[in-house]
């Protein structure tokens, strides 16, 4: 827990240190981003496809090799701006699921996609995101311990200073912060996918996740960058019983 409230204080630093940086290196490499950009089938499939972002085809390619989604379903899509998973989930769901997405960033859901904006740290928003679980949308009701999310989504990250250690870290601690969400809300036998930024802490998160999902993957799927140190871990078959001392916080 510690170590999520540092990461909270570190949170607005870390907003304004990555943005700065990036405002900087763009007006530099603008052009060589613009010409990767236009010439990567995944940027033109997602435009023409409609979807808000190439990382869609991330999770299609998880979908298709795992089956993660089922018609009905209750679908968590933590840090979901500007929204192309919640778009792929909401469309696997169908009309009889339910997506929830959450974001620091103030965006406009896809249809039929519930939006949520805050924090994951902010347990006043963990609890906004189970009551919407739930029906009720009602924030001043605290309602009790209920495993009701089907499917569990983090693409969490800020954006990446280029400092590897720093990066690494920092997407460590979301992915523990997304599997403690786990912990609390998914249902027994549910699925879980996470980003993370390979570091080395990969195989202790990797032994995390373990303790709470009968099968987990590193999956790396066609549309990340090569050069990127990004990849995805998937649980599967959420075990039931297990406490956070287990999971080793
Ligand atoms: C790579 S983007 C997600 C892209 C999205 N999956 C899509 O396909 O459109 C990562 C997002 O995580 C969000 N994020 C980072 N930390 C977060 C936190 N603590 N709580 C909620 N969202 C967070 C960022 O604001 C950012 O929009």
């Amino acid at each position: 827990m510690q170590k999520l409230i540092n990461h909270q204080l570190f949170s607005s630093f870390y907003r304004y240190f990555s943005t700065t940086q990036v405002q900087c290196s763009r007006s530099g490499s603008s052009s060589i981003w613009l010409n990767r950009q236009s010439r990567d089938p995944y940027t033109r499939d997602a435009r023409s496809n409609q979807f808000r972002a190439r990382s869609a085809y991330k999770l299609i390619e998880l979908n298709r090799i795992h089956r993660l989604f089922k018609p009905g379903m209750a679908i968590v899509d933590l840090g979901f701006a500007p929204g192309s998973w919640s778009q792929v989930a909401i469309r696997e769901v169908g009309p009889s699921g339910k997506v929830i997405g959450v974001d620091l960033i103030s965006t406009i859901p896809p249809p039929g996609v519930i939006g949520i904006q805050g924090d994951l740290l902010d347990p006043i928003v963990q609890q906004n995101i189970h009551n919407h679980l739930v029906n009720s949308g009602d924030t001043s009701t605290v309602l009790q311990d209920h495993k009701v999310a089907d499917v569990i989504l983090s693409d969490m990250m800020m954006n990446t200073s280029g400092i590897k250690l720093r990066d690494h870290q920092f997407s460590i601690d979301l992915c523990d912060a997304a599997l403690l969400f786990c912990a609390e809300t998914l249902k027994s036998n549910g699925s879980f996918v996470c980003k993370y930024y390979s570091g080395d802490q990969d195989s202790a998160l990797e032994k995390r996740i373990k303790t709470l999902f009968q099968t987990v993957k590193r999956v790396k799927p066609g549309a990340c960058r090569k050069e990127s140190r990004e990849a995805y871990f998937v649980g599967l078959k959420r075990k039931s019983n297990v406490s956070r001392q287990d999971m080793g916080f």
